[in-house]
């Protein structure tokens, strides 16, 4: 099989290869968030193309930032699957974003049917009450001084995600010594430091080294997190059951996420451990994206004050002096937030997605040999200079109508697409527009960063390296 692809491969660009290794000396000494920029680095589209190959040892992988191919591998039902780089993540997140095949299937049919009769103005509320929160909380930063926003917005993500997926009534962001989403960063880094290096794959070595003990300790913490949540609702159901309303009806609740993973977990006859596993990669998938997102959204703003100031005036022209919370009719009218946000998510979001090639895939004039893994390049397909006027600078104005119609389709895909797409994109743009517009209509926020000083650390998500560096006045 592998002679075959090998054979199969001669149709794709790429740097030489040496036997037995492949290209794998190109990785030499990165560490696990260099990676993404050092296959950056490789990508060169005038010597490769917009699909073009690696190999690591015996193992294919097929880089596509092209649209048309994309267009192609997003309307296939054939690659569906995903790559066994998720398997990193497994111990702690095992659940629909990392799981291929049947399994998948199951949940994204429950995924689908929850995202499809969500409860939005309840999620509003849920939304603008912790948002009101994080402004509370920031008001100790309001003194001038510098300070990283990041663990404050990762916080609140978390809260809003746990009370929409568990419906947790811990409020997180007020909660002593949460440390879930630093164990989860250092999960995932331990996670990618230990898929670089062959020499700790075999379980019995890893076990014994000190990262393998810090690994153990932190997905206990992780799962622990989340079989709390799963305690919690599995309390509260039971009081659900026992409350008759005056008329002598049970109360009937609309199912939530968790419900749907009981019900899931009884028909499969799983442990509580393994659905905590299944929310925790739900819980990452929902407050991980639109944290990063959020946090680098403050920066730019910081950088960018005219920008700023004509998103103040279009949430002023909304809201007025008033301080009452966003409501669902004023996120339509954000339009200016919204071309912010676009522009954010082409900069810092997801920057990869791979998938696993299960049959010989057509891509254009290129046939991408079985069993060869596609790494779907979000981050270089929308830096590409071909479908982008300022394609590293920071400008909303790539968004306006006029300029949406002139791109060809599948050049901005932060969401991906088709049936594997990202189902929370709708949830996504109310929760920035709420976050953001509350923290502005409060804030007034600067910074001393310079853009030539971001640079982006690269991993599952890209994120700013040393965190978004920012300043807060009261307006
Ligand atoms: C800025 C915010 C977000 C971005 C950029 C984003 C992006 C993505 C991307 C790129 C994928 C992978 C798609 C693929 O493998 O083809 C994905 C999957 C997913 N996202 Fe999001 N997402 C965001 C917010 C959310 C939110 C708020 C939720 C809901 C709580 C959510 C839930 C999911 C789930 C459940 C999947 C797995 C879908 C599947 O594999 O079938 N996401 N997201």
């Amino acid at each position: 099989e592998k002679l075959r692809q090998w054979r199969m491969e001669g149709n794709l660009q790429g740097p030489t290869t040496i036997p037995f290794l492949g290209n794998s000396l190109l990785f030499f000494g990165c560490e696990a968030h260099d990676i993404g920029h050092r296959i950056m680095q490789l990508q060169n589209i005038t010597k490769y193309g917009r699909v073009w190959r690696i190999w690591i040892g015996s193992h294919l992988g097929v880089f596509v930032a092209d649209p048309k191919s994309l267009e192609i591998i997003l309307k296939s039902n054939e690659v569906l699957n995903k790559s066994a780089v998720y398997n990193a993540v497994a111990d702690f997140a095992d659940g629909i974003v990392t799981s291929s095949g049947e399994k998948w299937r199951g949940l994204r049919k429950i995924v689908n049917t929850i995202f499809h009769n969500q409860n939005i103005e309840n999620q509003v509320n849920i939304i603008n009450n912790s948002s009101m929160v994080l402004c509370r909380l920031l008001e100790e930063k309001c003194d001038g001084r510098i300070f990283k926003i990041d663990n404050f917005i990762h916080e609140c993500l978390l809260d809003i995600t746990c009370k929409i997926i568990a419906s947790s009534k811990t409020d997180m962001q007020l909660k002593e010594n949460l440390t879930f989403t630093d164990d989860v960063r250092l999960g995932i880094h331990l996670s990618s430091d230990r898929c670089l290096k062959v020499w700790l794959h075999p379980d019995f070595i890893y076990e014994h080294t000190t990262a393998g003990k810090l690994k153990n300790a932190i997905v206990k913490k992780i799962l622990g997190f989340s079989l709390e949540l799963i305690k919690e609702r599995r309390e509260s159901l039971k009081g659900v059951k026992n409350s008759i309303t005056v008329d002598g009806q049970h109360e009937a609740k609309p199912k939530i996420f968790l419900d749907h993973m009981f019900d899931y977990g009884r028909e499969k006859n799983l442990t509580d451990l393994e659905i905590s596993k299944f929310i925790t990669d739900v819980i990452l998938a929902g407050y991980d994206t639109s944290s990063c997102a959020i946090s680098y959204m403050l920066l730019m703003l910081a950088m960018y004050q005219d920008i700023q100031e004509q998103v103040y005036e279009e949430i002023y022209d909304i809201t007025g002096d008033s301080n009452r919370p966003v409501e669902l009719k004023d996120i339509n009218r954000m339009a200016c937030l919204d071309r912010v946000i676009m522009e954010v998510l082409r900069h810092c979001s997801v920057p990869h997605v791979a998938r696993r090639v299960d049959s010989p895939l057509q891509l254009q004039d290129k046939l991408i040999p079985k069993r060869s893994t596609l790494y779907l390049m979000l981050y270089r397909l929308h830096r590409d200079p071909e479908y982008w006027s300022h394609p590293d600078s920071f400008y909303p104005d790539h968004f306006l109508p006029e300029n949406i119609e002139r791109r060809p389709k599948y050049t901005f895909l932060p969401f991906v697409s088709g049936p594997r797409g990202c189902p929370g994109q709708k949830l996504s743009s109310i929760l920035m527009k709420i976050i953001v517009s509350t923290i502005l209509r409060q804030y007034k926020v600067t910074t001393t960063v310079r853009p030539s000083e971001v640079k982006l650390s690269m991993t599952m998500m890209l994120e700013v390296s040393g965190g978004s560096q920012i300043q807060l006045t009261r307006r």
